[in-house]
């Protein structure tokens, strides 16, 4: 009986030694943080600090020296939020969402600048770009396009008008829950509220459990939750944030209809991000309404060998091009295959504008 007692006060010893040893070296990283940004500053009154690519590169070697017991990802979350706060420490990065609080893009921007990042909730994806636009805030996140439902057209429609660079992306696994208020019984449900997007990634689950329940859209899952808080009869789908957030229970989790159902949103700034050695580029193309002009667009992407790893039309808004596409791929402006690629398309299409460069996204 003596034996383990003895191991596990040799092991809480060992324990409290590694942590005085993690407690230095992490204020020696922050003050190593600090000196960096006191660099910056003498290069340049007013530099911003935080550096997207560097961060993607930090987070990276960290996930592939890592041997475990911890995973990889779990390990880099733990280094993003030291990174956090080392850069808060000199300038906390002040980020605009599409709110309210208790959304997914709130969760997805923690996730890409976490906790120590200043959020701030907006109204609405134009809001976000105004904010970033005007200065207010130095980085926006909006989501672009989910793997259930598609894409976000508002935010790409956003991009047309703007001058706005993106300088980075964050993909977030979305699990919704179906939630009620502490009191609400799972047979008094009649009523669901949520946004459309949400009801349109829980179609299936809810057809097979909650078939005569009145489900009413609302502008976010979040405003769901906050509304059944209150009433008895009704229930949200949303995620753990707004679950927390309002403190409600969970009838059924995860009831997405895909188990991979993930979204991914841009960090929009005003940046253009150096080359961090896994990038991807944005593109909008104007392309003129003539025979064939798909087809001469995409063939300089096949002869230089790049992956394209989005394509999307829109109606064009100023009535000038017939087509607007919307083009991601992998590799980055900087790079020579790349930059001749574009030198191309530039020739071909009425309009090019490249909406940046950026760390492919590493959490
Ligand atoms: C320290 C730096 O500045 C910031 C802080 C970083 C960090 O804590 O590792 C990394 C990139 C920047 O966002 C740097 O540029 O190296």
């Amino acid at each position: 009986m003596t034996e383990p007692t003895v191991s596990l006060e040799a092991l809480r010893q060992r324990i409290d030694a590694l942590d005085n040893d993690i407690l230095r070296l992490i204020s020696e990283r922050a003050a190593c943080a600090q000196r960096v940004a006191e660099i910056k500053t003498d290069r340049e009154p007013g530099a911003l600090f935080y550096r997207p690519e560097r961060e993607a590169q930090v987070l990276r070697r960290i996930m592939e020296l890592n041997k475990g017991p911890l995973d990889s990802e779990e390990m880099a979350r733990l280094f993003r939020e030291i990174m956090s706060a080392c850069l808060a420490l000199e300038q906390p990065v002040k980020v605009a969402y599409l709110g309210p609080e208790g959304t997914f893009t709130q969760q997805a921007a923690i996730k890409h600048f976490g906790e120590s990042a200043i959020s701030l909730p907006m109204a609405a994806i134009d809001e976000v770009f105004r904010e970033v636009e005007a200065g207010a805030v130095n980085y926006g996140v909006v989501p672009v396009e989910n793997s259930t439902e598609g894409v976000i057209n508002h935010t790409l429609d956003s991009f047309m008008d703007s001058g706005l660079r993106i300088c980075g992306e964050v993909v977030l696994r979305i699990h919704h829950h179906l939630l009620v208020a502490e009191t609400t019984r799972r047979d008094k449900v009649s009523r669901i509220y949520s946004h459309p997007q949400s009801f349109a990634q829980c179609r299936k689950w809810l057809d097979a459990h909650f078939p005569q329940a009145e489900r009413v859209p609302v502008s976010s899952n979040a405003e769901a939750a906050r509304l059944v808080k209150t009433e008895w009869h009704s229930a949200a789908i949303a995620g753990d944030m707004a679950a927390q957030l309002y403190g409600l229970a969970k009838l059924a989790e995860k009831i997405e209809d895909r188990p991979d159902n993930s979204t991914r949103f841009l960090i929009i700034g005003n940046q253009d991000v150096p080359i961090s050695g896994e990038d991807k580029t944005s593109l909008v193309v104007a392309m003129r309404n003539q025979p064939g002009a798909l087809h001469d667009l995409l063939e300089p992407f096949h002869r230089h060998q790049i992956d394209m790893t989005r394509l999307e039309t829109r109606p064009s808004r100023t009535g000038v091009w017939n087509y607007v596409f919307f083009i991601d791929f992998k590799g980055h402006r900087e790079e020579p295959r790349v930059a001749a690629m574009l030198e191309e398309v530039q020739l071909r299409a009425a309009e090019v504008k490249v909406l940046g460069s950026y760390p492919v996204g590493v959490l």
